[in-house]
Parts: structure tokens; C-alpha cells; sequence
């Protein structure tokens, strides 16, 4: 397959690395300040930017007529324009706020604790997530999206950076040095405390899970999700 990178910082790189070592070639890098390549000889376009500049990058890759495989947080405001687009124009187009296998089966195991833990209020849920110093937003996507997954199954109706809203769950955000992405959920009560966690120990379980979908994504329409990819849930 011919990819497209969207993007060629911590992300991009792991994955030109790995799709290479899949059997696929870079046609087309793009950064801040330059591009380099040809984008409309890509099978695919995979978008790992910033969250401002995400939305631009994900129209360019659907008017070019690829699908779009998009793992840049931060920018969901525009989800129903991207959404309407790619509809529009019969593309193809996956966001995953997290496409590593392990934590989509972390998004599961989350669903199933947040079932059992609602018949039991002594216990608070809140969630950590702890990143490297040059992430750029908070929540972590990732956060957010454990955040989702436990209000579908609870009294919970939405999540909160501060502290003391009893109808919100809290995130606390942490950025330590180097971190590439630690996700915990705690439900704590007056006795005792219960907790899942997953730990990145590099960006690739990441990367390979966007080349994954890339590959999947290439004889399908519509808009997916890492489920569908993964056949889970
Ligand atoms: N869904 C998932 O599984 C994962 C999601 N992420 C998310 O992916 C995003 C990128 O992460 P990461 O690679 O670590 O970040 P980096 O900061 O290392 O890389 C971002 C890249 O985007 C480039 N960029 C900036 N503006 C544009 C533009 N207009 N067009 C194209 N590229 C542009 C930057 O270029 P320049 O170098 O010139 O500034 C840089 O190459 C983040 O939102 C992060 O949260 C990260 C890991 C996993
Ligand atoms: O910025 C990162 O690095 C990561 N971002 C994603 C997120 O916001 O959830 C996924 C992963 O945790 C790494």
C-alpha cells in the first residue's frame, strides 16, 4: 500500500518505520512547513498532526479521494462537518482516539467494570492519565473516551478536570517527562480502592494499530470505527 503521512513528528516517524517493515511505501509526508511527495499516488492518508490543523488535513486527504485514517486528538468540535463530507462525497474515514489493541481492549474491560461497579455508589470513579510534557491538549483523547464508555453504563453525565462535581467524573491530567501514555481508572471507596490501568511502553502498539486500519479501510465506505477494525465489542 502507498501511505500518505499527515504529519511526520513522533507519530509519523514510528509509523513510516513500521509500515515499512509491513511491506508499504511513503508517498507523501506533510509538516508545519513543507510537503514532500505525491499525495494523489497514496492508497490512504494517515493523520497524526495537532488538533488545530487536523480538521484541514483530514478534508484534504477525503477531496483527494483516499481514505482518511485520523489518530490526532483535540479537534472533535469538527466531527459531524468531517463526518458530512466524507458521507457526501461516498469516502472513507476512521478516528480512533487510541489504536492500540491493547487499549481498545482496555475500552472494553472498562465498559464491563463500569456495569458492575454502578450497582455499588460507596465507590467514586475518576480517571488518570498521565502523557509526555509536549502533548498539547487535556484530557488525553483516550482519557475522554474511558470517560464516554463509563457514562453510557452509569448515573455519570459528564467528565471534569476540576475537583467536587458529584455528577461528573473526574480526570486528572499529568504530564511527566517521556511518558508515552499511562491510562487508569479508580473507583475508591471509604475501605478500599479498584483499578484498571494501561500502560504504553511505546508509541508503536499505536502506530501499527493505524496501519491495521489503513489496510482495512482500503476496500470499504464510510465512516468506522477501531470496533469494526478489530472486530470487538
Ligand atoms: N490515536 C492514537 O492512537 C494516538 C494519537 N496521538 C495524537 O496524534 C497527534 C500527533 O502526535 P505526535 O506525533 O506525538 O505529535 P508531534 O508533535 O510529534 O507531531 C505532530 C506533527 O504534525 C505536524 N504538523 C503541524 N502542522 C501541520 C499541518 N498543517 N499539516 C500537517 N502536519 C502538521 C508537525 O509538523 P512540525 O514538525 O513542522 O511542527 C509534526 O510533524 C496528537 O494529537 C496526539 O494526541 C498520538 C499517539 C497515538
Ligand atoms: O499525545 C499522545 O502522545 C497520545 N495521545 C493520544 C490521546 O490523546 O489519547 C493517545 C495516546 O495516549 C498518546
Amino acid at each position: 500500500m502507498k501511505i500518505a503521512l499527515l504529519g511526520y513528528g513522533k507519530m509519523g516517524k514510528t509509523i513510516e518505520r513500521l509500515a515499512s517493515e509491513r511491506g508499504h511505501t511513503i508517498v507523501y509526508k506533510k509538516t508545519s512547513s513543507a510537503s514532500e511527495g505525491e499525495l494523489h499516488k497514496a492508497d490512504a492518508a494517515i493523520d497524526f498532526s495537532t488538533p488545530e490543523t487536523a480538521e484541514k488535513n483530514i478534508l484534504l486527504g477525503l477531496e483527494t479521494g483516499i481514505p482518511v485514517i485520523s489518530g490526532t486528538t483535540g479537534w472533535l468540535e469538527a466531527f459531524q462537518k468531517i463526518t458530512k463530507f466524507c458521507q457526501d462525497r461516498n469516502g472513507s474515514f476512521i478516528y480512533a482516539s487510541n489504536f492500540s489493541v491493547g487499549v481498545n481492549l482496555f475500552f472494553q474491560l472498562n465498559e464491563q467494570l463500569a456495569t458492575v461497579m454502578n450497582s455499588w455508589p460507596e465507590y467514586k470513579v475518576s480517571i488518570e492519565e498521565i502523557h509526555h510534557t509536549q502533548k498539547k491538549d487535556a484530557p488525553s483523547g483516550t482519557a475522554i473516551t474511558v470517560a464516554e464508555g463509563i457514562i453510557k453504563h452509569s448515573e455519570k453525565k459528564k467528565w471534569t478536570l476540576n475537583e467536587g462535581d458529584p455528577d461528573a467524573i473526574e480526570i486528572k491530567a499529568r504530564r511527566i517527562d517521556d511518558v508515552k501514555g499511562t491510562h487508569s481508572v479508580y473507583y475508591t471507596s471509604e475501605i478500599d480502592t479498584i483499578s484498571i490501568k494501561h500502560e504504553a511502553h511505546s508509541r508503536d502498539g499505536f502506530a501499527i494499530g493505524a496501519i491495521m486500519a489503513a489496510e482495512w479501510i482500503l476496500d470499504k465506505k464510510g465512516i468506522f470505527t477501531m470496533k469494526d477494525v478489530l472486530e470487538i465489542g
